[in-house]
């Protein structure tokens, strides 16, 4: 038996962990959080898993679970699931998320209550993390409304006006593997958390000492825990119906809510707007977190493989499109049947050209629409869509940084009035006042009404995008990304970012590039001297441009970090004009093939940077 006193353990423990981060086996932030797990007090339950990798000198593994206090990325805190780590999704950093939310909306409101609406997707644990985010919030004096069973982000979103709810929170971590879990918190707004907010509640998480519980059957008995369901839902859809445009309804379609939520939101609004020609793909309804039945268990509707199995049942059902939403049914992606029988797989980008003309040309016939009406996009998202609310005199808000939140930030400060329609190329899509947060279910409608209205005329929705690209000219947008993972991940992202800034590409593939846009510096920067010519107005980000010269073709990237997986991001755009069908066919071919071989170009010169 040993005679080490528990004392005597942490404090070799420790000193392991510090000898282990001055040989550069550990980060220094992961010695400090892992210390911090051991030594203070209300983190005890931790103690013994912590020891035993310290004991096994599975550094390595520390490194994974401890590297950073995971932050509120571009949708919340997300990252992989495990029973400790600060880096990590579990029940201390839920709860801590939780308590975090809660503390700071008082702090920041002066009330020592409030108001909270809590759900989650129907990802592994996360129903665990819902209940345990309830009960956080009522120990914290918040009465809370926590749904009966997994829910759409966009009607948590709802719910948190709906309820007049001080904030909210939503567990899930979209699109991600089923490895990954999340908190999305929102404020009163129906947004999810901006600055100066996100970092208040960030420095609230740091200074969380304990956290405060209840038991959850107590709670429920005392009614501080209100259980709801049935009534939300009905308001939820009844607002997301009355924005509707059109009756045609005549259209046939599968859907698919890959395991998630969906069903609730994008089936049951398409239902009770009265598209019968639309069925559930089996396979995958059932709510699982493994994603059992979609391929590679990853289901991102960005990723034309999930669409395969569906796909088959449409093409046995002579369905016109399949729609898919994600786990927590805020995004939305679709495979459209084209001339030849073939389901094509669309963008992000091109769904909202599409919903976009839809919306402005319903509302320009039917004389809703002013100057003071606007479109909202972000940065990264196609030009397009500000081209068409510019051509149908309204405003068009296209320089904000990637997140819904920004949309939705922008529709509180502009006015939700005069709000037409957000989008952002990763298949988000919102109109109306009711949410703000993406919604697949307003997208699913415009998608089934905009199809069902061509069907009629034999067109499809392939065959309308091109004819906007007639009148507009042809635009394509593309994307390609570097995963890199974990602290050393990290580090290489933003010394890529800085190569992009020191010493960027002049020319890729043929193509000169003339400026660099830089939205981390604020300032625009001529190419191939890489020399300051302006400022670059707001909104500040780690983001930054860079444009070939103006002329018949232009092509354009972005490079920035994501905020919601461990990867850098490249982001594609080229426009050609092509005043008609021949010309668009040229177009087509010859953009895509420059586009082609620019993006070849560029990964190929961030492999040289990264191998450097
Ligand atoms: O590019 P990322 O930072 O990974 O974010 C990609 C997307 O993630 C989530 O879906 C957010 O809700 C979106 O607003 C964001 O555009």
């Amino acid at each position: 038996m040993s005679s080490t006193t528990p004392d005597e353990r942490l404090r070799t423990a420790i000193a392991k962990i510090e000898a282990a981060a001055a040989e550069n086996r550990l980060t220094p932030a992961s010695a400090t959080n892992a210390s911090r797990w051991l030594t203070e007090s209300y983190l005890a339950e931790y103690v013994p898993d912590v020891l035993a990798l310290v004991d096994a000198d599975r550094f390595e593994e520390l490194d994974r679970l401890f590297w950073e206090v995971i932050p509120f990325g571009t949708g919340g805190r997300r990252g992989l699931m495990a029973d400790i780590g600060s880096a990590t999704i579990n029940n201390r950093t839920i709860g801590e998320s939780a308590q975090g939310l809660a503390v700071y909306m008082q702090q920041a409101t002066g009330k020592t209550s409030g108001v909270a609406v809590v759900t989650s997707d129907t990802r592994l644990r996360s129903h665990d993390f819902a209940k345990l985010t309830a009960t956080t919030f009522a120990a914290n004096g918040l009465k809370v409304y926590l749904f009966e069973s997994p829910r759409a982000t966009p009607e948590l979103s709802f719910a948190v006006r709906h309820l007049k709810c001080d904030v909210g929170a939503m567990v899930s971590a979209s699109h991600n593997p089923p490895s990954d879990n999340g908190f999305k918190a929102y404020w009163s707004t129906g947004g999810q958390v901006l600055p100066p907010h996100d970092k208040g509640i960030i420095d609230c998480v740091y200074q969380c000492q304990e956290l405060a519980t209840i038991d959850f059957d107590e709670a429920v008995a005392a009614g501080k825990i209100e259980i709801i369901g049935a009534e939300v839902d009905r308001a939820y859809i009844a607002n997301v119906l009355a924005m509707s445009l059109s009756q045609a309804r005549d259209i046939k379609a599968v859907f698919t809510p890959l395991h998630g939520v969906g069903e609730t939101a994008v089936y049951r609004a398409a239902e009770a707007a009265g598209f019968e020609g639309v069925t559930i793909f089996e396979p995958q309804r059932a709510a699982d977190g493994n994603f059992p039945n979609v391929p590679d268990q990853l289901p991102n509707p960005e990723r034309p493989e999930v669409f395969a199995p569906a796909i088959e049942q449409a093409r046995a059902e002579d369905a016109a499109l399949v729609l898919a939403s994600d786990p927590d049914a805020d995004r939305l992606g679709i495979a459209v049947r084209n001339g030849e029988g073939e389901y094509v797989h669309v963008s992000g980008n091109r769904i909202g050209v599409l919903i976009a003309d839809y919306i402005l040309r319903k509302r320009k016939e039917a004389g809703t629409l002013s100057p003071e009406h606007y479109v909202v996009e972000t940065l990264v998202t196609t030009p397009l869509i500000a081209k068409l609310a510019q051509a149908a005199d309204v405003r068009a808000i296209d320089d904000l940084l990637v997140g819904f939140k920004y949309i939705g930030q922008t529709m509180d400060r502009e006015g939700p009035d005069n709000f037409v329609f957000g989008a952002e190329e990763s298949l988000g899509y919102l109109a109306g006042q009711y949410a703000r947060d993406k919604d697949a279910a307003i997208a699913g409608l415009y998608i089934l009404e905009l199809a069902a209205e061509l069907h009629a005329e034999g067109k499809t929705l392939l065959d309308r995008l091109d004819e906007i690209y007639v009148e507009h000219g042809y635009f394509t947008e593309s994307q390609t990304s570097l995963v890199s993972e974990g602290p050393t991940g990290k580090a290489q992202i933003d010394a890529l970012m800085q190569t992009f800034r020191d010493a960027p590409p002049a020319e890729l593939a043929g193509i000169t590039l003339s400026r660099a846009r830089d939205y981390g510096t604020h300032e625009v920067r001529s190419l191939p001297d890489n020399a300051r010519v302006e400022d670059l107005p707001q909104p500040q980000g780690d983001l930054v441009f860079f444009d070939s010269a103006p002329g018949e073709r232009q092509i354009s990237f972005a490079a920035r970090p994501s905020g919601t997986e461990p990867k850098i991001k490249f982001y594609y755009f080229a426009q050609a004009s092509c005043p008609n069908k021949d010309a668009l066919t040229t177009a087509k071919t010859n953009l895509e093939a420059t586009l082609t071989d620019f993006k070849t170009a560029l990964t190929e010169w961030v492999k040289k940077v990264v191998d450097n």
